[in-house]
């Protein structure tokens, strides 16, 4: 296997989640020189370029050379139409191909580029901009011991994975942690109107707000309690947050929730058959 200071990784697409894994793998100790990146949007190349001092180009198949990985960043809807671009320069050395994209299948990258490369399908989430990303992992029978050793170095470099022994699981991870922060912030956002109505400034529900929302993630991360167990230490009997989970169970909160990680998932299976 290569080691870390050797390899050399392209980007194609080089938007936020791009951006995250490019800060995280500087992060590291990979050199700018190690990495470069595509992108038709000159903003953002512009950004990228300023931000990592890597090098950004308009074509995707611009300086190409012969990566070791190429990560695929952009969105499901123009995936396809990106590998036919860039087929010619990725089949020229056969890197290891690892997507990010939500909902595209290694069986379609496969048909879309070759039955022979190593494909690892991956779901990262935001978190991973600053190290906290929460990663599920899927290889191909193609993908070879040495090539999971280097995907698991990319992806610690910006937060915790986890390999996934069947596809479907992805779908899963990307219903959980992938739209997972976003489920987070919406909670918090709500939490903090709510605060507000109660007379604190926003400053101060912004505030009080976010830091028991790390609080609490860093006490579960943490302990060896269940979460269960964390809730009930909260809740004094007949007490303030007896009332507040009371009233949550009246609008029979798990069932919403279940509905809407449900949604998220079925929403990844469709995602394949839609840009397929
Ligand atoms: N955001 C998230 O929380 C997560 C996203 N993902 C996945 O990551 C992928 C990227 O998402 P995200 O980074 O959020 O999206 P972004 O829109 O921020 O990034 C995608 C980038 O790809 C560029 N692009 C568009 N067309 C091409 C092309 N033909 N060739 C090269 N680049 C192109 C876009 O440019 P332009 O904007 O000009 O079109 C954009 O800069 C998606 O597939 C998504 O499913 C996975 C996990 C979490
Ligand atoms: O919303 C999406 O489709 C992407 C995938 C997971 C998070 N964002």
């Amino acid at each position: 296997m290569n080691s870390t200071k050797d390899l050399r990784i392209r980007f194609v697409g080089a938007g936020n989640m791009a951006a995250s894994l490019i800060g995280g793998l500087l992060n590291k100790g990979l050199t700018a020189s190690q990495i470069s990146a595509s992108d038709p949007g000159l903003a953002q190349r512009d950004y990228i370029k300023d931000t990592f001092r890597i090098m950004v180009h308009e074509d995707n198949n611009a300086h190409f050379g012969m990566p070791d990985i190429v990560v695929l960043a952009v969105k499901p809807q123009v995936m396809k139409q990106v590998l036919a671009d860039v087929k010619a320069s990725i089949l020229t050395n056969e890197p290891l191909v690892i997507s990010v994209a939500a909902g595209i299948t290694t069986a379609q990258i496969e048909r879309w580029l070759s039955p022979q490369l190593s494909v690892v399908r991956t779901m990262p989430n935001t978190p991973a901009l600053i190290g906290q990303g929460a990663i599920g992992m899927f290889a191909n029978e193609q993908v070879k011991d040495a090539q999971k050793r280097m995907t698991e170095q990319i992806m610690d470099a910006v937060g915790t994975s986890v390999w996934l022994s069947k596809e479907s699981q992805v779908d899963a991870v990307t219903a959980l942690s992938g739209s997972g922060p976003a489920y987070f912030f919406m909670f918090m956002e709500h939490l903090q109107a709510a605060a507000e109505q109660l007379g604190l400034t926003a400053e101060d529900a912004a505030l009080l707000t976010k830091k028991t929302a790390v609080g609490a993630a860093l006490l579960a991360e943490r302990s060896d309690e269940s979460l269960a167990t964390l809730r009930e230490r909260v809740t004094s009997p007949n007490g303030t947050t007896a009332a507040a989970l009371d009233a949550f169970a009246r609008q029979h909160v798990d069932e919403v929730i279940n509905q809407a990680v449900q949604a998220a998932n079925e929403r990844s299976v469709t995602l394949s058959r839609e840009f397929d």
